[in-house]
């Protein structure tokens, strides 16, 4: 017998993005840990050059979805998934898909930053090398073109060569982003980027993800609403694995359809 029971959102979402102007299309998708459903039966397309946040109180399945989106679930022999997820109009599940491509293509971002234990060039360097066929003077150009696109060069570009550990916690993600983004990923998933750090740095991650959109999609999971309501061009709502509410970030803060997402954004449920 499935672990997946129907229970369609109440309400839905209300936008919905023509499949040309989306990044990702999450279609049916359900996904358990074991017996224990997470996602259920979500559907919503993912914009291209926004950035889209998931909301929702603890548990409620954001980061599941996140990393359902490359596949980061794979190596967890428990989980149960149906429904499909399209890049690019492509199944990320087809039998053909190189996953190590996928995760080049969809770069992710987690709450922790977490450099590698090597210098900061090196840091951005590293998945320019694993692709190889790479001469120095470009891999330079690269690494710099990164360092600035993740608005850290000007703060490391004399000290290259120094451990990554030297840097502070906010240093130390924005170096994170531009490792990822030195492989031209063309989506960005972000899990709570800015939770770990103080206040000047999370102004920073925050605007940093602002200006990416012109390069990329990008995808927020936050606990912070307000954050949520600074970076965002569009929102979902999600509660108990469902897909509750999804419309343009303004809307859904100020004028929500649903009682169940207006009594979240207003503090009433947590
Ligand atoms: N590896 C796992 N194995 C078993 N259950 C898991 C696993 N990861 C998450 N879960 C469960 O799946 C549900 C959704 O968890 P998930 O971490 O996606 O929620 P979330 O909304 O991101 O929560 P939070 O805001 O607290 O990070 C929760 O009930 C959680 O306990």
């Amino acid at each position: 017998m499935s672990v997946f029971t129907s229970s369609s959102a109440a309400g839905g979402p209300i936008i919905d993005f023509a499949a040309a102007e989306s990044s990702l299309e999450i279609a049916g998708l359900s996904l358990a840990y074991g017996e224990k459903p997470a996602l259920r039966d979500l559907t919503l397309r993912i914009p291209r050059h926004r950035v889209t946040a998931f909301i929702g109180p603890s548990g409620c399945g954001k980061s599941t979805l996140l990393r359902a989106l490359n596949r980061l679930h794979d190596l967890n022999e428990e989980v149960v998934r149906r429904g499909e997820i399209r890049l690019e109009g492509q199944d990320i599940h087809a039998p053909q898909v190189d996953v190590a491509e996928l995760r080049r293509r969809v770069g992710m971002v987690f709450q922790a930053p977490n450099p590698f234990p090597m210098s900061i060039y090196d840091n951005v360097a590293f998945g320019l090398r694993l692709q190889g066929g790479m001469r120095k003077r470009e891999m330079d150009d690269t690494v710099e073109w990164a360092l600035q696109s993740a608005a850290l060069w000007e703060e490391v570009k004399d000290r290259l060569r120094a451990s990554a550990w030297t840097l502070s916690g906010g240093q130390q993600q924005r170096l994170v982003i531009a490792r990822t983004l030195a492989v031209q990923p063309e989506v960005l998933l972000l899990d709570e980027p800015a939770s770990a750090l103080d206040p000047i740095s999370t102004l920073k991650i925050e605007e940093l993800i602002r200006n990416l959109k012109s390069r990329l999609s990008l995808v927020l999971v936050t606990h912070n609403m307000q954050q949520a309501a600074r970076v965002s061009d569009y929102t979902a709502f999600l509660q108990q694995g469902e897909l509750v509410e999804y419309g343009p970030t303004r809307t859904l803060f100020t004028n929500p359809r649903l009682r169940r997402t207006e009594n979240y954004i207003t503090g009433r449920m947590t």
